[in-house]
Parts: structure tokens; sequence; C-alpha cells
């Protein structure tokens, strides 16, 4: 087992306690990172014998403080676990260890010709395992479905150090509970996933990926409809982005000395970006470029950019991967990741900013402490991000914003997490979503795999 030594000082154990935002800083003295899920196993037994917490760490990439101490838990880091296991090529079955990083899965299941059936913005340093721990959802879950159908099965070490292996990954198997699911989204509170068994689709081989300019919210949902009729099952993702968040890539991109290029003749309320993964690029490029000229006839598009090559399919996806990392440029981002009848979705944002503005925070083209309320997000899914970005975090900014955006979801019966998790941030808030009945059910699920609560403390569903 590998752990920092004795003589390791804060500064080296900061990335370990802090998350990438830089808003949760957790205090902890220890970091341990076994290289097999018996050293887990031996860990999690003695940590429990001794009522010592622990914090599950994988590629520490969250949003919601979930992989961070709150004080000074000992972190249960997984990077040093990050072997590919197996892979059957008939079945499609990839057996891997949970600290295997997203993107390196998915490279290597490219060269035989499948594909991860997940894929997010931070692939290069996210974890299997945590991405299963916080059921992430991400750009294509339109197209592949959620980790809930996908994992086939897992290796999961229970707080006492019982390791349950339900690796075998069966497709079908109704014997009883399916046990495995309650540890897909248990962020870490009721054991530490040590290996993961999912099942990879055939990788398309041609993948093409449009962006349109709209005027209204009115008209991405009709071009969504249209897309969906157009493109039919090659339809991989439907992003969308509003004007507020396309300037911020811009700027951003600007700054990063990436030369000014017009994308678009007409520039647009909202943005949404199209992609498609077949097997026949000449047809499925002209699938999309027929539905580029419906959607111009019928004036619901103002206009429209197809990619022509691999750079500029690169650079297309830009425009919506990079606003995350834009919003949060020199200041603070409050996040907000939200699931809402798609109808109802950007009515959110706009909600917000008068609230905003009302409380005296924010100005339409800037000038107060917020410098910009974004909407984007997974249409397809029915996931919106709200990013609200400051100069810096702070508790009387955070009054105006919380709980009221939890109130405006609930009235839509909507979930005030619908792919980043609970964490520490949105623990508080679960009655917004879910019934005194369902919290109550989730506390006892959570005594009985952790009855002396030393996993992921203060998280999730605080008992
Ligand atoms: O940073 C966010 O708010 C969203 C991050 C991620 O879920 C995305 O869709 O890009
Ligand atoms: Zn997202």
């Amino acid at each position: 087992m590998s752990t920092l030594d004795g003589s390791a000082s804060v500064d080296d154990l900061q990335p370990f306690n802090d998350d990438w935002m830089n808003k949760y800083h957790g205090k902890s003295q220890i970091v341990v990172k076994p290289k097999t899920t018996q050293e887990v196993s031996e860990i999690l037994k003695y940590c429990n014998d001794q009522g010592l917490a622990v914090v599950p760490q994988g590629g520490n990439t969250g949003l919601v403080g979930g992989s961070n101490p709150v004080y000074d838990e000992i972190i249960l880091n997984l990077g040093n676990m990050a072997a590919i296991r197996s892979f059957d090529e008939v079945s499609g079955i990839l057996q891997c260890d949970a600290g295997a990083i997203l993107e390196n899965v998915d490279n290597y299941l490219a060269e035989k010709g499948f594909i991860f059936p997940l894929d997010l913005g931070a692939k290069g340093s996210c974890q299997i395992g945590g991405n299963v721990a916080t059921n992430a959802g991400g750009l294509r879950l339109l197209r592949y479905g959620s980790l809930h159908g996908t994992v086939l099965g897992l290796e999961v070490v229970l707080p006492d150090g019982t390791i349950y292996d339900s690796m075998g990954g069966l497709r079908k198997d109704n014997t009883g509970f399916d046990l495995k699911q309650l540890f897909i989204g248990s962020e870490g509170t009721i054991g530490i996933i040590t290996g993961v068994s999912i099942l990879a689709p055939k990788r398309p081989t041609a993948m093409n990926v449009a962006v349109f300019s709209l005027s209204s919210y009115e008209d991405v949902q009709k071009v969504f409809n249209e897309t969906k009729a157009g493109l039919g099952e090659i339809l991989s993702a439907f992003e969308f982005f509003d004007k507020q968040a396309y300037e911020l890539v811009k700027k951003h991109m600007k700054e990063g000395g990436e030369a000014e290029r017009k994308v678009f003749e007409t520039e647009g309320e909202f943005y949404v970006l199209v992609e498609t993964g077949g097997s026949n690029n000449d047809h499925d490029e002209e699938k999309l470029q027929n539905l580029l000229e419906k959607l111009m006839e019928n004036e619901l598009i103002q206009d429209g950019v197809l990619a022509q090559d691999q750079t500029q399919f690169h650079s297309l996806w830009k425009l919506r991967e990079l606003i995350p990392e834009s919003a949060g440029k020199a200041g603070s981002v409050y996040k907000y990741d939200l699931s809402v009848p798609v109808p109802k979705m950007y009515s959110l944002v706009e909600k917000m900013r008068e609230r905003l503005s009302e409380a005296g925070l924010w100005k339409e083209g800037g000038g107060g402490r917020i410098r910009e309320v974004v909407g984007y997000g997974h249409i397809g899914d029915g996931n919106l991000h709200i990013n609200i970005c400051a100069d810096k975090y702070d508790d009387e900014i955070e009054k105006v914003i919380e709980p009221y955006v939890y109130e405006i979801v609930a009235e839509e019966r909507g979930s005030i997490s619908a792919e980043h998790g609970l964490g520490v941030m949105k623990a508080p808030y679960i009655g917004y979503s879910k019934s005194p009945t369902s919290i109550e059910l989730m506390k006892q699920v959570k005594k009985m795999f952790d009855p002396k609560g030393i996993l992921n403390p203060y998280k999730y569903v605080v008992v």
C-alpha cells in the first residue's frame, strides 16, 4: 500500500483536501492510496473498528463537494487502482478497476471498435468508480442510457471490510434484489466501489456534428422534435446553450490566444449542438444536411454550421464543452444541475436572473456583483445547468440563490440534482425533491450498510 509518507506537508495534501472549484476545503491529515481491493478492505475494517471516518475519492472532479473531507476524515484515494481487468469482445463487457480514468478506458475500447457508454467534460481525469458512485450522466445519455442500465456488475467494499462481488456481469439476472443498483449514485456513503463491469456498445464509425443558432427557447424545443424525427437512431447528443454561455466561451478562447473566427453569420439567443453517430458517413451527413435545410426553410433556426472535418468536429464541440471552464474563469461559480420538464427548463434561468436583479446583484449587460447567469445543458435528457458567475463565493449571494433555486424546481416537481449528486452542497435540500417516506427509507439503507456512519459522513442522506 502506498501512502504519502510521514513527512508530507499540508501543501502535499491540498489537492486531495480541496475540490477543483476551490469551494470545498477539507483538513484531512491522511491520504491512503491502496493498490488492491484487499487493501481497501483492510483499511475499511480498521477504520470501522476504530470509528474513523473515511472519504472515498476518485478523480476529485465532482461539483458538490462529495469527494473532499468536511473535517479531517481520512481520504481513501482510488488513483492507484487503474487497471483494465478484462474485455470480452463478443459480449462487449468490460471489467476495470474503479480508479481507471474514463478517457483511458475509452481509448482502450476505441482500439477494439467499442465505446464507453458515458462521456463527459472531465473525462481526462475523472475515474470510472467515481462516475458510477455519482451516477454521472454526461453528454450522450440520450444515446446510451444511464449507468443504471449499462453497469452489469460491481465490486464494492462495505464499511466493515466485507467485499460484495457481483462482477460476473450478467445481462439477465432476476434472482432477488438487484443490489448493485443501490451503490450506483450512492456517492460512496454505503460502500467503496473498487471494480466495475459495464456493457460497452460498438463505436459508431461515422460521427458528425452541427451547431445551430436560434432566436427563442420555443424554437429550441421545436428543433429538438424535428431533429429526433429527422435523424432517428443516429442522433447521439442534443445539447443547448444560451447566448450568455456562448459569449463567455468566445471571450475565454480569445483570452487563451485563439484567433477570433466567425462561426455564424447570424448569431442567436440560443444554440443547439446536434451530434450523429452512425456507420455510414455520407448517409449521416446527408441526413444532417437535409435537417439543416428543413429547419432553415421553416425558419426554426437562424443559422447552422456543419463540421466538415475532424478539426471542425472538435472545435464545434468545444463551444459546448468549454462552457464550465469559461464560466469559472477568474471567479467563482454557483452551479446548479436540475431536472425539470423540457418546456419549463429555460424559465428557471429567467426566474433566477429576475431574482438576482431584484436583489441588486445582477444587471443585464454586466456591472453587478454577479457577472453573468448562464443556462445550458443536456436538453435531450431534460437536464439544465445554471451557472451563476461571481467574483467570489459569498454568503450573502448564496442566501439569495438558495433555497430559492430549489423552490422553483420543486414547483415543477423536478430534481435538485440531475447528474452531479448531492454531496455536501445539496444534502440539506434533498426534501425539495424526495418525499419524507423516501428520505426515511434512504436513512434506513444507510444505517443498514454503515451502522457506525464512517463512510462519507455529513453528505448525501444525513442520518
Ligand atoms: O459545470 C457545470 O455546471 C456542468 C458540468 C457538466 O455537467 C456539463 O454538462 O458540462
Ligand atoms: Zn452536465
